[in-house]
């Protein structure tokens, strides 16, 4: 027999479109001889709908679209499917166990997800363990619970996805019931690194619970901030027998295991590679938010740096990437710009004009900006093969500092008002940007990454000004080492002359040497000090007990480090409250929408950064 597992690339409520990718996918199974098909979770509707999920009118809706613009044109095979359910008054999130076109069974989660970047109690109740019932929608009754489901030679148990990260998880009671096939339908976001404990959970609960074991995995950026893998993963016994390619372009993809051939050759294992999924990840994004966005290409404010260097790049990989996989026309035609194909179809190498179209970047230079910079940025851009413009906007600052100079009766000058005039060159350049990003209804991209989002190393309506920040969500370390990395195995030449620069905002005169270092601390230690403080929520003295002997040469630095992060930390969760629309990359962010809510105004941890002062 064979039995599958489908990844779905959705939109949420985009009922026709969700409908049409789940329709696809199981006439493609059907011609495969599939038989049983588990789809991802909440498929029908989208995982992402967030408060929507409390409309009365969504969930049957939902139930609308699987009874009427689905099954009716399904093959007859069995398949599950994820949907709200509402019963006794209380919204669930479900599984409808469908055969020969009707819902046979529906499956409610029994641990909802409340951690990190989930937040499901907010929508759903957890359904009580063992509680079976009868649910009448429209006429119809159907058998909702925590039910068993003979199936040929299998009983069918469910773990819907955080049912299967907990102690006290289905699996448990689900093996002592005869289960023998365990489906877990999937909303996991994508983490760096994550997907090997996907993996692993798989593989060890099909040896734990004596059973085989399917996992579907959403795909792709769903509703704008989160990122699915898209894993399909099948094992029985403590065997791998399935394992796809993660991060793919399409709408759907199929995993199929035939239980007949039981020897068949075991799947690859999936290998943690960061750089290559950190670039999947970004690029898979990307592509989708411009194609769900109906936007017609992104603005980037090149400064020859690490961070807006790094957007540019995952744009031409996006392209790359696209392209590799779907092939020309359909990479096209999924971002709306079939009619491109004509033209482009003869070129050698068409994925420049690509990028010429898609990418259009600008260098904006003032008296403090460096030559080195500029010849860096423009390399990349030509490189690549982005549009790039090159302009000084010293008169629109003269003119702002001029009036207000005018006004206060005094000339603004570096010694008393530094951060003014760094950012008034920051703010600057954002007006005459956003033009292009309207002229060309293309999305800008801000370059804010993690390390300056913590201590707001940034200029408020400055360089945070856009409509998406790719990189937001990781640290300045990952992009450093990741520059070096795309120069030696992308084949980005240009990126010798980013990969030779110091980081730095280039805000003050050249001679104060600025550098992002000297106004922060080194990277790594801001790197080290943030992990512990907002992924491991330490106090400051135990974070101060924690690296005392591994920086030891940098005791100096410690404690004063240790206390700058914590008040830039405070001081910025204003500008983190208006960061770009990020995505989620790593295994904590700091942005209040996802992963991290801390108070706008607090403390700022008085008592406690006296304590650090104190300690030995
Ligand atoms: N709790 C609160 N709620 C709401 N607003 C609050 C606030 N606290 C201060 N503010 C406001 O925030 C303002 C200060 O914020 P803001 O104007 O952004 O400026 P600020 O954070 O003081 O300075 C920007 C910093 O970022 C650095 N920077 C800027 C640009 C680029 C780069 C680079 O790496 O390339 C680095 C720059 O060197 C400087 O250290 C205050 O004037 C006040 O209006
Ligand atoms: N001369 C410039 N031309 C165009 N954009 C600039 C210029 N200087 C700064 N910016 C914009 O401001 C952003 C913030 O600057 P920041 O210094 O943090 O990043 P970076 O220059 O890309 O990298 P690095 O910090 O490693 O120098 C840049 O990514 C870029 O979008
Ligand atoms: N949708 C879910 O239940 C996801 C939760 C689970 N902990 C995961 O990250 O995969």
């Amino acid at each position: 027999m064979k039995i599958a597992g489908a990844t779905l690339n959705q939109i949420p409520m985009d009922w026709a479109g969700n409908a049409h990718n789940v329709l696809q996918a199981l006439h493609d199974a059907d011609e495969m001889g599939v038989e049983l098909l588990c789809f991802p979770e909440l498929s029908i509707c989208g995982y992402g709908c967030e408060d929507v999920f409390l409309s009365e009118w969504m969930w049957q809706k939902a139930f609308k679209t699987l009874t009427e613009k689905i099954l009716p044109f399904a093959p007859k095979f069995a398949f599950t499917a994820g949907l709200p359910v509402k019963f006794e008054g209380k919204m669930y999130n479900c599984v409808a166990f469908c055969k020969n076109r009707e819902i046979q069974y529906i499956i409610p989660k029994q641990n909802l997800a409340n951690d990190g970047v989930h937040y499901e109690p907010r929508w759903f109740t957890a359904w009580e363990v063992g509680k079976k019932s009868e649910i009448n929608i429209k006429g119809t009754n159907i058998l909702i619970g925590d039910y068993v489901i003979d199936f040929e030679e299998y009983k069918i148990g469910f773990e819907i996805c955080e049912d299967a990260w907990r102690e006290d998880r289905p699996a448990n009671r689900l093996c002592k019931r005869g289960v023998n096939l365990i489906l877990n339908p999937s909303a996991s976001h994508f983490a760096i690194d994550k997907s090997l404990s996907r993996q692993d959970l798989v593989v060890s609960s099909s040896q734990n619970y004596d059973c085989t074991y399917i996992y579907a995995n959403l795909l792709g950026n769903e509703a704008g901030r989160m990122i699915y893998d898209g894993e399909l993963i099948i094992a029985k016994n403590g065997e791998l027998k399935f394992r796809n390619e993660l991060l793919s372009f399409r709408n759907y993809q199929l995993g199929i295991w035939d239980t007949q051939k039981e020897h068949s050759k075991i799947a690859e294992s999936f290998e943690s590679k960061p750089n290559q999924e950190f670039r999947k990840a970004v690029s898979l994004a990307l592509f989708d938010y411009l194609r769900k966005s109906y936007s017609n290409g992104f603005i980037l404010s090149l400064s020859g740096g690490a961070d807006s260097s790094t957007s540019a790049v995952l744009v031409a990989e996006m392209i790359r990437l696209g392209i590799e996989e779907l092939g020309l026309e359909q990479f096209l035609k999924k971002i709306n710009k079939a009619d491109w194909f004509e033209t482009l179809k003869t070129e050698q190498d068409c994925r420049k004009t690509i990028a010429n179209r898609l990418l259009t970047t600008a260098y904006q230079s003032t008296e403090n900006s460096g030559y080195s910079t500029f010849e860096s940025a423009k390399k990349l851009a030509n490189e690549i093969g982005a549009i790039f413009y090159h302009w000084n906007i010293d008169d629109e600052v003269k003119g702002y500092t001029q009036k207000v100079s005018e006004n206060i009766g005094r000339k603004l000058n570096w010694d008393q008002d530094d951060i003014a005039l760094q950012n008034i060159q920051a703010r600057a350049r954002s007006p005459i940007i956003w033009i292009l990003a309207n002229i060309k209804n293309a999305l800008l991209l801000t370059t804010s990454n993690r390390s300056e989002g913590s201590v707001g190393y940034t200029t408020m309506d400055g360089d945070t000004s856009g409509s998406i920040a790719p990189i937001a969500a990781i640290d300045k370390p990952f992009i450093i080492q990741w520059l070096r990395w795309a120069e030696n195995n992308l084949g980005y030449k240009s990126l010798s002359y980013v990969n030779s620069l110091q980081p730095t905002a280039e805000l003050r005169p050249e001679d104060q040497a600025q550098s992002d270092e000297t106004d922060l601390m080194p990277y790594p230690l801001l790197q080290k000090i943030e992990e512990l403080a907002i992924r491991e929520r330490f106090s400051p003295v135990e974070i101060y007990n924690e690296l005392k002997t591994s920086w030891e040469e940098n005791q100096n630095i410690l404690k004063p480090s240790i206390h700058k992060f914590f008040k830039l930390w405070s001081r910025n969760q204003w500008k983190r409250e208006r960061i770009a629309v990020s995505f989620h990359l790593d295994d904590y962010n700091v942005d209040p929408k996802t992963w991290c809510r801390f108070p706008i105004l607090s403390s700022s941890f008085k008592e406690e950064l006296e304590e650090l002062e104190k300690t030995e």
